[in-house]
């Protein structure tokens, strides 16, 4: 059994490589950074550590790389995978999309196994996503083929890997806790037995706690922690202002995942409390530039912040603490990410009240804008205040 996957970084090698492996898979990652690729194919193997007081390391065993600059090569290795992943970033399914579709074109005209492509991202709805993408580059009578024979299922992948450097470059860091979920519903064929995957029927429910809980006090308190100064999330987080915001604003998101999925608030209480705990694991040190990174992918109409607190406005219920995170987020002016400096650009040339309602879609006539635009001035304040306190 082969599984192809894009992304050898730290959720490819550190989570989903290491569980296909253990699963059985015979795993080729794709890569563009060919110093990785090359290392993966000298070494073949690699080291998971276990960020916690036991420090298990894992010895993922049995990989190889190839270029996807190589289309040749991934078409290649497509015609007889049993399994293709991805976790590249949402951005990126883009660009992966039409060599993914030569490789299909390519197979099912001559390989009737049924296959499933599951994008293991931070986004609601990465497979479906990836699919348009690929099925742009496709003919008609491909989509046909692929529609029979390729799946697109949805998952919703949890497990913290910080931006790391080991003298050894494949070595990978990880939390102990983990969760994939997978979507049965849009699966073809038989559902592949792999340890840790747990199928569902329907993942909304599963992908918007993961991203409306996880993702969203992790952005919260990291754009808060930024803005302040801080530069780990851990030290953010025992800031009160920002601890107690996090905490507000995930109340804020379970009030809206109670309301519309099956989960009590007793269960979304422990869910909240593990995540606070798993942000400061003090095993492992994760920087706010890392979990603020793509801000213009983050404030998106349906990610972390602005989708609850829109979907929370058309409740009735008015998300205070989630508007404080969206503020602080158009406060994240990191010179080192593009779409930091991008925000930064557009809020110099056409002002905040435009730049809020290019990127999160929220209209100048929604109680929501008003409600950011009152956050940025109470944040201004609060940080002059302090800084008259530090001097
Ligand atoms: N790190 C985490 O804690 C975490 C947890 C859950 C989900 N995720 C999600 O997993 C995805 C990957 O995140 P990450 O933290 O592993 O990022 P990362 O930057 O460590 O890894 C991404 C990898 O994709 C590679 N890549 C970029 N363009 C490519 C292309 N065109 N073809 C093939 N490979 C390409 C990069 O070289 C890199 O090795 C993101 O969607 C992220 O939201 C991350
Ligand atoms: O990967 P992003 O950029 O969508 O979000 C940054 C972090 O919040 C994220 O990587 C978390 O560490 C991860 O989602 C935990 O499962």
């Amino acid at each position: 059994m082969k599984a192809l996957h894009f992304g050898a970084g730290n959720i490819g090698r550190g989570f989903i490589g290491a569980l296909l492996s253990r699963a059985g898979y015979e795993v080729c990652f794709v890569d563009v950074v060919s110093e990785l690729v090359d290392e993966i194919n000298r070494r073949q193997e690699y080291t998971v550590e276990i960020a916690d007081a036991g420090n298990e390391q894992i010895h993922v065993s049995g990989v190889r790389a190839i270029n996807g600059q190589d289309a040749n090569a991934v078409v290649a290795e497509m015609l007889d995978a049993n399994l293709v992943t991805t976790a590249v970033g949402p951005n990126v399914l883009k660009l992966i999309a039409p060599t993914i579709a030569k490789g299909l074109a390519e197979r099912v005209n001559k390989n009737v196994q049924p296959l499933n492509i599951i994008a293991c991202e931070n986004a609601i709805g990465g497979s479906s996503m990836l699919k348009e993408y690929v099925y742009q580059h496709l003919s008609e009578a491909d989509q046909r083929k692929v529609d029979e024979l390729v799946g697109f299922p949805n998952a919703a992948v949890d497990r913290i890997v910080p931006l790391q450097k080991h003298e050894d470059k494949l070595r990978v860091a990880v939390e102990p806790f983990f969760e994939w979920v997978v979507e049965r519903a849009n699966m073809v064929g038989e559902v592949p037995p792999i340890e840790g995957v747990d199928y569902v029927p329907n993942l909304e429910p599963y992908i918007e706690r993961k991203l409306y809980t996880v993702n969203t006090g992790h952005a919260t308190a990291a754009y808060l922690g930024y803005y302040f100064g801080y530069k780990a999330i851990a030290a953010a987080l025992r800031d009160e202002f920002i601890q107690n915001t996090t905490k507000q604003a995930l109340m804020e998101t379970s009030h809206l995942l109670t309301t519309k999925y099956h989960f009590s608030s007793e269960q979304q209480e422990r869910y909240i409390e593990k995540i606070m705990n798993r942000f400061s694991n003090p095993y492992l040190s994760d920087v706010v530039t890392r979990i603020g990174r793509s801000p213009i992918r983050k404030l998106g109409p349906n990610d972390r912040l602005v989708g609850p607190a829109v979907q929370l406005l058309n409740l009735g219920v008015t998300p205070e603490h989630l508007c404080i995170g969206i503020a602080a987020a158009f406060q994240f002016n990191y010179e080192y990410d593009e779409e930091a400096v991008q925000i930064q650009k557009d809020i110099k040339e056409k002002g905040l009240a435009e730049t809020i309602a290019l990127y999160t879609g929220i209209g100048s006539d929604s109680p929501l804008f008003s409600l950011i635009m009152e956050k940025v001035k109470m944040l201004n304040a609060l940080r002059a205040d302090r800084s008259k306190y530090m001097k």
